[in-house]
């Protein structure tokens, strides 16, 4: 495995060669080890983190702090992959100026490499300041979970024609905009591989099918770790959540029953030590 830091340029010679692009989101120091030694492209601090570190109900809680805390755990944890940030709910909607200072945060104090925000032209000026101010913008159309109140739950976006076609303008006006990389959350298929096919941009799916550039999953989810039933497009590679429940229930017997802590697991005294002590 190379050593050498995975930049953007990488990414988009991967997107020209048509091989993958990998993400997976990180939220802390030895999950980063773990990511970046396994060979993950990029790694991002999502939003995700307040659903599934801090048992929010949603993303929308999630604050700038409480994402800044994480990006630089994951950034300490990183040699090679690239750090991506995400853009919590109400840190770069009031205007293209918050945004900057924002993004600007997450570079400056957390040491990552690109932002991530949601929305679709309507977010073109503010995704413009930001690439503008020199900071590498990744969009995030589809199924945006920060607007689930307005979207009306969780579900698959741009079925029908009308749909469709909004997030084809979407994606082209992020695109002029300057945004480098775009994920498509829960949409049809033949229409992610499309927008893929028309655009620059490194297309990054989840829930979007084969044939965007690279795919992202939420770590918790592919290793079983959510404590939840995983979302249709994450495949659950390992039950974490299982195992490790098993593994306190047993320290909890031996521990009851007196098998642990052995001899091995203490520091012995010299007997001639303890023969002078007075109790
Ligand atoms: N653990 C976790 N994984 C995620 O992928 C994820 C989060 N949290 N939190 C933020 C958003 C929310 N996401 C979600 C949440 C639920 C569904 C979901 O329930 N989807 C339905 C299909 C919906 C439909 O058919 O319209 C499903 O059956 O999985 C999808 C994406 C994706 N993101
Ligand atoms: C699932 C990805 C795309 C995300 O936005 C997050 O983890 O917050
Ligand atoms: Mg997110």
């Amino acid at each position: 495995m190379s050593q050498k830091k995975v930049t953007i340029s990488d990414l988009y010679q991967k997107k020209a060669e048509g091989r993958k692009v990998t993400m997976l989101t990180g939220y802390d120091y030895p999950t980063a080890l773990v990511l970046d030694q396994a060979g993950v492209d990029s790694v991002l601090v999502g939003d995700s983190l307040g659903m599934v570190c801090l048992g929010y109900e949603s993303t929308v809680p999630v604050t700038m702090d409480e994402m800044i805390h994480h990006v630089k755990a994951v950034r300490r944890g990183l040699k090679r992959a690239l750090l991506i940030a995400d853009m919590p709910f109400l840190s770069y909607q009031i205007s293209p100026e918050q945004a900057v200072l924002n993004a600007g945060r997450f570079m400056k104090e957390g040491g990552a490499e690109m932002v991530k925000l949601e929305g679709g032209a309507e977010m073109a000026p503010t995704v413009e300041a930001i690439t503008r101010a020199g900071i590498p913008v990744c969009a995030h159309i589809g199924l945006t979970p920060q607007s689930v109140s307005k979207l009306g739950g969780y579900k698959v976006q741009g079925k029908d024609v009308a749909g469709a076609q909004k997030l084809i303008d979407d994606a082209k006006a992020l695109q002029g905009a300057g945004a480098d990389m775009i994920v498509f959350e829960c949409i049809p298929s033949p229409l992610a591989a499309a927008i893929t096919k028309a655009s620059s941009m490194i297309t990054i799916g989840i829930g979007g099918g084969a044939d965007c550039d690279g795919q992202v999953l939420v770590y918790h989810d592919i290793m079983g770790l959510s404590g939840r039933r995983v979302p249709k497009m994450a495949k659950q590679y390992l039950d974490l959540f299982g195992q490790l429940s098993q593994a306190v229930s047993q320290y909890c017997q031996e521990v009851a029953g007196q098998s642990f802590p052995a001899e091995e697991h203490g520091f012995p005294m010299d007997p001639a030590v303890v023969a002078q002590l007075k109790f």
